[in-house]
């Protein structure tokens, strides 16, 4: 298969990774900082895209990395460095052969800062280039909710692999969409899954687990016979997408039951999975750029599992532009027999505000 070393070295990070955001939130001090644009960063989005960048140069040294977050508040925050410093050096997978491949431990407190600070890659539309959300949906980590750990790997723009673990999201395809599910789940109950997807290679799901990757099944959009009957997700935030006109859409397609919210590219595994059947996310600001970071592994997990993601106008998103979607407003994600479909009740929508 194309791509399996990078695959299997994202699975193993993303999986290292999501053991780190899991022991920052069984403390009570997750030491939550607010950056510039007022959005809330955790020690275990710091700690998490250390141990993905530390990994990734181990195996590619030469690739670009575009990640969210960086080291500057770090270096001016001792304390809160050397607290990220104690879970980077406690995270490590349970199956020695796993750890290992990853490159083992990071060395030192400053080369874990050094590493976090490998993300700044402006991007664009050549070579191999990373993009990283150590965090995807750090306001659903801090509630309790969902929230992914997020890899992707673009060759000259195109995104070639993508992998999300969800540690708070049913492992168990058809279980029922429920933004709510992880919250009353345990591990041992089945909680906890890994989305991936290569490239014209399908798409597939798994238990996240400790140490070595369990085994994995391909996953699929369910088809839908009657939109009406459709389940839609949207973002918790409203914030970060618009709830009234995703309601306005509903609505016009005369989908009655309520929407499912959850936080985070969870909305993108749940519907490429079938649990969920279509994804709207319609901006809020009209000078709002989306993240690179927030959709890469997701647009290419949707797509292998039968989908079509566009923006609101209908172009497929580009990730070659830049740290952001530059060229595209918002998103739409649907099984690709009825993506026209929900597109044409989105302009409409749009058009009549
Ligand atoms: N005004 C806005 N419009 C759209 N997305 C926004 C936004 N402000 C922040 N975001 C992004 O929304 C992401 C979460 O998406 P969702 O709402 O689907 O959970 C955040 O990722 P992080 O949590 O990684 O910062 C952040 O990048
Ligand atoms: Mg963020
Ligand atoms: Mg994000
Ligand atoms: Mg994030």
């Amino acid at each position: 298969m194309p791509y399996a070393k990078e695959l299997r070295i994202a699975q193993l990070a993303v999986q290292r990774a999501t053991l780190l955001t899991k022991s920052v939130f069984h403390t009570t001090a997750k030491g939550t900082v607010s950056k510039e644009d007022h959005s809330p960063v955790t020690v275990g989005d710091f700690g998490a895209q250390a141990l993905i960048i530390s990994a990734l140069r181990h195996h590619f040294p030469d690739d670009e990395i575009v990640a969210e977050e960086e080291a500057a508040e770090l270096i001016a925050n001792k304390p809160l460095s050397e607290r990220i410093w104690s879970y980077v050096q406690a995270t490590m997978l349970e199956d020695e052969s796993a750890e290992q491949e990853l490159g083992g431990p990071i060395q030192s407190e400053q080369e874990m800062l050094d590493a976090i600070d490998m993300g700044k890659s402006p991007g664009g539309a050549k070579g191999r280039i990373w993009a990283i959300d150590p965090i995807d949906g750090t306001k659903g980590f801090l509630r309790g909710g969902q929230y992914a750990v997020c890899l992707a790997l673009m060759v000259d723009g195109d995104v070639k692999v993508g992998v999300l673990g969800c540690p708070n999201l049913p492992v168990d395809d058809s279980a029922p969409l429920d933004a709510h599910a992880g919250e009353n789940q345990t591990d041992a109950e089945g909680k906890g899954v890994i989305f991936s997807a290569v490239l014209g290679e399908g798409a597939t799901s798994g238990a996240l687990s400790r140490g070595a990757l369990s085994k994995e099944a391909p996953i699929h959009m369910k088809p839908i016979e009657d939109i009406t009957q459709a389940t839609f997700c949207e973002s918790v935030e409203s914030g970060h997408s618009s709830h009234s006109d995703q309601a306005a859409i509903a609505k016009l397609l005369g989908i009655t039951k309520p929407s499912v919210r959850m936080d985070s590219q969870a909305k993108y595994g749940s519907i490429a999975r079938g649990a969920g059947d279509l994804y709207l996310r319609l901006p809020v600001r009209a000078d709002y750029e989306e993240k690179i970071w927030d959709h890469a592994a997701g647009d290419l997990i949707v797509r292998e599992a039968g989908g079509e993601v566009t923006d609101v106008t209908g172009k497929r998103l580009d990730f070659t532009l830049g740290r952001t979607l530059k060229a595209n407003k918002g998103v739409v994600a649907a099984p690709k027999a009825v993506h026209g479909k929900i597109l044409e009740a989105v302009k409409q929508v749009l058009s009549s505000k």
